[in-house]
């Protein structure tokens, strides 16, 4: 998608991480100019000029500048915690029209509560993206409230597409997606921790236990997409009878690690759908706490 073709301004409101990885992945891929990206958070000056410095892109709390920008912006993508969205919604909604997009990557909060929380039948696109999408490697879950007209569709697709890759889910499966590649990549790095604290322990230097680590992680996933064999497959390759990779899975099923990973991918989709019928009780007039 080049800047021509879709010249549109996209604000962010909250300017966190997740923010950032998609901000940035964005600018890498060119999908628009930095200076038609704005940011704006809740108290923290010091990462907005962080934002401008490191990306060009504008990013304010100064209220004429940050309220200008939402304005002008054809897609406001909503990034803060969902705690905080019913009072960040209370806070833009007067500047956001059913002309502009709008976006969601928060945990759990469902269309039908965002548009609660704006008071009408905005279009929303809801997403669950991961933070690889900073260096173009995402994966992002996506769905769509029915106000999203096919071309708006197809901007939000090639938004999420220039960042890694994506799958349009019915709505009610962004909680599993949640679960599997939301937080995913934070069980990949705990397993990188304990790899490379295993390799320090069996006398590696800090350096050669982390580049040995990352390089395994990053070959074994692409082997699982090159060859599109099964990983089950590929782990057979990997294991010779009575070997050493035999005696470490041994190991692994006594525990029942993979019951234990798969129980926690359940654990986070279930916490995802916690969060959002928290966020669905509090966004009705006697709403409680999330
Ligand atoms: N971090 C991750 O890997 C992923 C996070 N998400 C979702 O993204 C959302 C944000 O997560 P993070 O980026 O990790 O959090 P974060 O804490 O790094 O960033 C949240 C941002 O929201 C801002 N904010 C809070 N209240 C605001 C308000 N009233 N007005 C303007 N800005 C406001 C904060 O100032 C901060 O900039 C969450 O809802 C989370 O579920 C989704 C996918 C992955
Ligand atoms: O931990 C969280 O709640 C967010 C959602 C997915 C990744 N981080």
């Amino acid at each position: 998608m080049s800047d021509t073709e879709h010249p549109s301004a996209i604000a962010f409101i909250g300017a966190g991480s997740i923010a950032e990885s998609i901000m940035s992945g964005i600018i890498e891929k060119g999908i628009t100019g930095p200076e038609r990206i704005f940011a704006v958070n809740h108290q923290n000056d010091e990462q907005l000029a962080y934002l401008r410095r490191t990306y060009g892109i504008r990013a304010s709390r100064m209220p004429e500048e940050r309220d200008q920008a939402i304005r002008d912006a054809a897609i406001v993508i909503l990034n803060m915690k969902p705690k905080d969205a019913a009072a960040a919604i209370a806070d833009y909604r007067h500047l956001l029209r059913q002309d502009q997009l709008i976006v969601s990557v928060i945990a759990g909060l469902s269309i039908r509560t965002i548009q609660q929380l704006l008071g009408g039948a905005y279009p929303i696109v809801r997403t669950m993206p991961n933070t690889s999408s900073t260096i173009g490697l995402g994966a992002t879950g996506v769905s769509f409230s029915a106000e999203v007209s096919p071309q708006w569709r197809e901007t939000a697709l090639e938004l999420f597409r220039s960042i890694g890759e994506i799958c349009v889910v019915d709505e009610d499966r962004l909680d599993i997606v949640t679960g599997v590649s939301g937080s995913g990549p934070a069980y990949i790095y705990y397993v990188m921790e304990a790899m490379m604290a295993a390799g320090v322990q069996g006398g590696l230097s800090e350096e050669a236990a982390r580049t040995l680590t990352i390089q395994t992680v990053l070959g074994a996933a692409q082997m699982a997409k090159a060859t599109n064999e099964a990983p089950a497959e590929l782990r057979r390759k990997v294991t010779s009878p009575n070997g050493t990779t035999q005696a470490a899975i041994e190991l692994l099923d006594a525990g029942e690690v993979a019951g234990h990973i798969s129980r926690a991918v359940l654990r986070a989709a279930e916490r995802a759908r916690e969060i959002g019928q928290a966020l669905a009780e509090q966004s009705l007039p006697s709403g409680k706490q999330v």
